[in-house]
């Protein structure tokens, strides 16, 4: 697409939000009481972010005007938060991890494919150099120590000479066999048509029968091709089934796919040409401009000098450096105003000191006066109804939004046609930083000149230097903020470099190379059904993909943007619990993949005998958070983690001592702070076995990952099978394989259609299609997901804080609260009767 195209989407999408913005800071002053309503606003919030979103992340992919991209980060980033902190929202209402939308999206009309989380491009294409570096160097580590030896499905075994030969001989002998058997055939048919003629040309040869039979036979197979052709064509017509070249990529998109390639070169082009003439425009600025700033400013403070000594007699007192120097006087006030804000000021500064002594004496009453405004509080909003909670990402999106109305809405952009960097707006920018470095100067020599002329003109004394002295208490205050800080997080390893560090890890096998798999190839459908199932009180089985939209909004958002990290509900850890093979350890490789992120495995079973003792351990885990810090993001994965917080731990397994790490990792979430972007992912089978309370208490977020169902189902069993060579044709009936394999998982699924199309039967499949038994029978060998298994993870889930929450709500807690609702009700009433 051109870039008048991408203008168009930024405008358009900014508009957008520019009413949502409206629409949110009416909501942000009324309070509500009806939870169906509640929640229906913020899912329509959410689902219109997320539109904005969608569209805001490919005009920043591809428009190549640099300034306007700055702005649009900084939007992009805004809305992004803003997802996370209404999807908090949501949960907190609802008191599950999982919504279901299909009624919004239908008032909406748009597709559930259109509620898909996009994961920004720029995550990886921003680190890409870094990313590089450190994969080749963690390849070189591997290679090094041996460590990279992939696993090989088939390994090439030498064998003695004489078996060889034996082999080669037995392959000619076949093949000379199969030869002559050719032969022997072609002689048999020879002389059976020989007999034939001889018993047939006995006859007198009917020419019209024959004539008429091969007719018959033609008309047949030509008129049965027909049908076939008209009946597909029928299918099509009635959208049965896909055009024939429905899945083939277009030329177009092809064209569409090298232009916005070409329109990244273009963009790195005009990043470095915008990031010259920040430079250059600056230094041809202070030539032309500088020396004018300079006199204006001074002319300018020479004047406020006289005018303040016409008006109060005196010279005034220069505004020190901490202040802001003459900076503060000339924003939009006059002198005198200045210098009445000075006095208010001093006074306001004394007050504050009496006050805070009459605290001090007086401590100990207000904390208990707190608590109970605190408690007055909470009942009154609980009596108010609910409120959204204010946002950090309103006030980023509004700032940007402004300046979009302010600079580009009107903009006349017909002289940049390439849309390169504009330089007036870089000159207005740069005049300003330019008017407050020289501003710096300016002050020096003024006050320079003030201290003369009071010296000259009022014959004072100087005064003592009030600034000097305060920089002095600063700065000790400060050192000894820094001394406390330094005791506590100890360096285990100050002396050692980073690199170092991170070959340790590498050569211990605690850091380990991420699998290159993206969260789009986590192939799933939606769930069409959610809100009616809720409607009549069902609790449906989430679908796979509102799995993997969990895992973009808790894992890969914030990982991927600073920003979002630092501001957002933070996650520090996530859960993601399910049977085997529903594809855990995939989704914390496509978290790594999609931001970036190093893999560090803390499994029970992986730390084992590494590191031995408290001390040890100790160090392991610092060298972890060390490296996992200097390099974020990071993902920090612990497999099987019921391990970790065994009620009891089986006796084979007390060699590897699996709850090592049981007190360490409360320990390490309390070190994670907004600005380090670490993760830490458990995966588990069987979380079950693991002590409830103190598993909760690590892991904040906790995922159950359903098996599949069998709209998953469908779309697994084609995709796998096609992306293994398969073809799929009208012989290989798929819905029913979806149906009959109701519990078996994408582990199964994908291990038995990598069994089933060896290279032999990928080659077969032109004169022999696929069908459906060939991969049931190898089925049957594996043992599916029971439904007593499922049910345990529901019961299990049920027990957990959240769980307990959402039983509360749906059972007791509501008709609790109503029924209090309905005595302040009756009680109000009773007061106003009275009155
Ligand atoms: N939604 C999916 N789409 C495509 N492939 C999938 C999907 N889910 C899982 N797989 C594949 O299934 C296989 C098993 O997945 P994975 O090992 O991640 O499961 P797991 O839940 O971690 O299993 P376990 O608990 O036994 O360790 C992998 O080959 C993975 O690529």
């Amino acid at each position: 697409m051109s870039n008048a195209m991408y203008n168009k989407m930024w405008h358009q999408t900014q508009e957008a939000l520019n009413s949502l913005l409206d629409k949110e800071s009416q909501n942000m002053m009324e309070s509500q009481s009806n939870q169906v309503f509640i929640f229906q606003m913020l899912a329509t919030f959410y689902i219109k972010y997320v539109q904005i979103f969608r569209n805001l992340e490919d005009v920043y992919d591809q428009i190549v005007h640099p300034q306007k991209r700055i702005l649009i980060r900084k939007i992009l980033d805004g809305v992004m938060g803003r997802v996370l902190e209404l999807k908090n929202e949501m949960v907190e209402l609802e008191l599950t991890e999982f919504h279901y939308f299909d009624d919004i999206l239908q008032d909406l009309k748009l597709a559930p494919q259109q509620l898909d989380i996009p994961i920004p491009k720029y995550f990886l294409k921003e680190k890409l150099e870094v990313i590089k570096g450190r994969e080749k160097i963690l390849a070189q580590i591997l290679a090094d120590t041996g460590l990279d030896i992939p696993e090989k499905k088939y390994t090439v075994k030498g064998i003695p000479l004489e078996e060889a030969v034996k082999l080669i001989q037995i392959a000619e002998r076949a093949r000379q066999g199969r030869l002559r058997a050719m032969f022997m055939k072609q002689i048999f048919l020879q002389e059976y048509r020989a007999k034939q003629a001889k018993i047939l040309g006995e006859k007198v040869a009917d020419v019209g029968a024959a004539a008429l039979q091969i007719q018959k036979v033609w008309r047949g197979f030509h008129q049965c091709k027909k049908t076939e052709k008209q009946r597909e064509e029928e299918m099509i017509f009635l959208g049965m089934k896909p055009p024939p070249l429905f899945n083939e990529v277009s030329a177009t998109v092809i064209q569409a796919e090298k232009v916005s390639s070409l329109r990244n070169e273009v963009q790195i082009k005009h990043e470095e040409n915008y990031k010259e003439a920040l430079v250059t425009i600056k230094d041809d600025l202070k030539l032309i401009e500088g020396l004018d700033i300079k006199e204006n400013l001074q002319d300018q403070i020479r004047h406020w000098f006289i005018e303040c000594r016409n008006l109060t007699g005196t010279f005034p007192e220069y505004p020190n450096v901490e202040e802001g120097g003459s900076a503060i006087i000339f924003s939009n006030k006059t002198p005198q105003q200045v210098t009445e804000d000075i006095i208010a000021n001093q006074e306001e500064e004394e007050k504050n000191k009496k006050k805070n002594k009459k605290k001090a004496t007086t401590s100990k009453k207000p904390k208990k006066e707190k608590e109970k405004k605190g408690t007055k509080e909470k009942n009154k909003e609980e009596d108010e109804g609910w409120k959204m909670s204010p946002s950090v990402f309103l006030s980023m999106m509004e700032e940007g939004n402004n300046v979009y109305k302010d600079l580009w809405k009107n903009k006349d952009e017909s002289w940049n046609f390439p849309q390169d960097y504009d330089p007036e707006l870089i000159k207005q920018e740069k005049r300003k930083e330019l008017e407050s470095e020289i501003r710096v100067q300016v002050d020096e020599l003024m006050r320079q000149e003030l201290k003369n002329l009071k010296l000259a003109v009022d014959r004072e004394k100087e005064p003592p230097v009030k600034a000097a002295k305060k920089k002095g208490g600063k700065k000790k205050g400060k050192k000894g903020k820094k001394g406390k800080r330094g005791k506590k997080d100890k360096d285990l390893t100050a002396d050692r470099t980073i690199e170092s560090l991170y070959k340790e890890l590498v050569e211990e096998g605690l850091l380990i190379q991420a699998l290159k798999v993206n969260l789009s190839d986590y192939i799933g459908e939606y769930s069409y059904l959610g809100t009616t199932l809720r409607q009549v009180s069902i609790e449906p089985m989430p679908s796979l993909l509102d799995v993997r939209q969990l895992i973009a909004l808790y894992g890969i958002l914030p990982l991927g943007s600073a920003t979002v990290h630092e501001k957002a509900p933070l996650v520090k850890s996530l859960l993601l619990a399910g049977p085997s093979g529903v594809g855990k350890k995939m989704l914390v490789h496509a978290i790594c993949t999609e931001t970036g992120a190093n893999l560090f495995n803390l499994s029970a079973a992986n730390i084992a005998g590494k590191y031995p003792g408290k001390n040890g351990l100790q160090m392991m885990l610092h060298v972890v958070i060390k490296v996992a810090r200097e390099l974020q993001p990071s993902v920090v994965w612990i497999g099987d983690t019921e391990k970790t917080f065994y009620k009891k731990v089986p006796s084979a397994e007390r060699m590897i001592e699996p709850k090592r790490l049981k007190k360490q990792l409360p320990k390490i979430l309390r070190l994670l702070k907004p600005d380090d972007r670490i993760l830490i992912v458990g995966t588990t089978q069987r979380p079950f076995d693991a002590e409830l309370q103190s598993f909760c208490r690590v892991y904040q977020k906790i995922i159950l990952v359903p098996r599949p169902d069998y709209a998953s189902r469908l779309v697994l069993w084609r995709q796998i099978i096609q992306r293994n060579g398969g073809i799929i044709t009208n012989a290989l009936n798929i819905s029913s394989l979806a149906k009959v394999t109701d519990g078996f998982t994408q582990g199964h699924i994908v291990e038995v259609v990598q069994g089933v199309l060896t290279d032999r039967r990928i080659r077969q499949q032109t004169y022999k299609p696929l069908t459906a038994a060939e991969f049931v029978t190898m089925l049957t060998s594996m043992s599916p997901v029971y439904q007593e298994e499922e049910d345990s993870f529901k019961d299990w889930y049920a027990k957990t804080p959240m769980g307990k929450k959402r039983a509360l709500a749906l059972t007791g807690g509501d008709t609790e609260k109503e029924k209090d609702k309905g005595k302040k009700k009756e009680k109000k009433g009773k007061k106003e009767k009275k009155k």
